[in-house]
């Protein structure tokens, strides 16, 4: 009987088939499309942008969207015209998922600080100043004030036991200090681990209000040249120093499968700092909330993770890549020599007598 269905009764059955397919998909979604998937419908959040070049339209910018859509430039701005052909060739400059890999030589501060300038987004740091770390803290403000993303708006929250310790620093303008009481702590661990619990807490209550882009920071040292705003994407993490040449098997991951930030040998794209990492607000909540979960979740096993919060950074960014890497120029330390591909350091770790500031001493 098949030769008596026509060419055109077989194509109308399949077009109906697809159509009722289609319907049963839409409705099991709630009526969420593609489209909406990946840009939100916004109405209420409408702000004038400019003159369309080619129309001559007045447009509007949704502000809910405005840093998903990072590469605009006013016109007429004065920099060099880029080479496709000359950059660095001393080191990689690109992962293998085609994420920028940052050093010094490798954009155009002008341009890049216009483009995020337009923007102007507010940025947040966090740091703790728990027991004697307030000693770092006028330091870091100060030297802050000079190098951390000049001219941008920038909030410095201060994590302290003790607020009185806390320096009058100048700032620039659109810059601010915000004091946030802690407890104190008899480990450092317990500071250092805390500080993923304390983050959490206070983006919930405070700061997602009052900041799109978030940087987790250590106290214990000093910006040195420029960090800028080629430093910015959604997701930012800092290669270690200590292993930024290291092969993947000697990384200090943890590597005790009863601790959730276990990874296996033969794994492992970069060792990342937890003292300087970076990004979009909600991106950074969910990573220090995932960071606070994990090291509970290792807590109610008995086991601490072998660098702590660093531990679960590492797992987490191993497996949700970072949309840009930054090199050890963002955080060196005074500890170690300056090897030749270094060009600039932007921020320095300082030396410190572990044993004196700490509470329970140790390293
Ligand atoms: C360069 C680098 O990779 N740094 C990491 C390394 O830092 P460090 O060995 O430099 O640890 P650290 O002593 O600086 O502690 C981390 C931070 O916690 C705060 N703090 C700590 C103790 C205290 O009593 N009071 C206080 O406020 C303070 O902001 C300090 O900068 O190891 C730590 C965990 O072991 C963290 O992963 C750091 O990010
Ligand atoms: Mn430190």
């Amino acid at each position: 009987m098949l030769h008596h269905i026509s060419i055109n009764q077989l194509l109308g059955t399949f077009i109906l088939l697809s159509v009722s397919l289609g319907v049963i998909y839409f409705f099991f979604n709630g009526g969420e499309t593609m489209y909406e998937r990946f840009c939100q419908p916004c109405q209420d959040n409408m702000e004038l942008e400019g003159t369309d070049l080619l129309t001559g339209e007045q447009v509007k910018e949704c502000n809910d969207n405005k840093l998903w859509r990072d590469l605009t430039m006013q016109q007429g701005l004065n920099y060099d015209q880029p080479s496709v052909m000359k950059g660095r060739t001393d080191v990689n400059s690109v992962t293998n998922w085609n994420a920028p890999l940052v050093w010094e030589g490798t954009f155009d501060p002008v341009v890049i600080d216009a483009i995020y300038k337009k923007m102007d987004p507010r940025v947040a740091v966090v740091v703790f100043a728990v027991g004697k770390y307030t000693r770092f803290l006028k330091a870091f403000l100060e030297s802050g004030e000079k190098f951390f993303l000049v001219d941008f708006r920038v909030t410095y929250y201060i994590f302290t036991d003790n607020e009185t310790d806390v320096p009058p620093v100048k700032m620039g303008a659109g810059r601010r200090i915000s004091v946030v009481t802690v407890p104190s702590a008899n480990r450092w661990q317990d500071v250092v681990l805390g500080r993923m619990k304390w983050a959490t807490i206070t983006i919930d209550k405070q700061i997602r209000n009052e900041a799109d882009y978030l940087f987790m920071m250590d106290i214990d040292s000093v910006f040195r040249y420029r960090f800028g705003a080629e430093s910015l994407s959604q997701l930012s993490a800092v290669l270690h120093r200590g292993y930024y040449k290291t092969t993947r098997n000697h990384f200090p991951y943890e590597r005790r499968r009863e601790s959730t930030a276990y990874i296996p040998y033969e794994e492992g794209d970069y060792y990342y700092t937890a003292a300087v990492w970076g990004g979009y607000l909600e991106d950074m909540y969910k990573l220090v909330k995932y960071c606070y979960e994990q090291s509970q979740v290792d807590a109610e096993n008995h086991i601490e993770a072998v660098w702590q919060e660093e531990s679960h950074l590492n797992k987490y960014l191993l497996y949700n890549k970072p949309t840009k890497v930054l090199s050890s120029e963002y955080l060196w330390a005074d500890y170690d020599q300056i090897p030749a591909d270094i060009k600039v350091v932007r921020i320095s770790q300082l030396v410190k007598n572990y044993a004196e500031v700490r509470p329970n001493g140790g390293h």
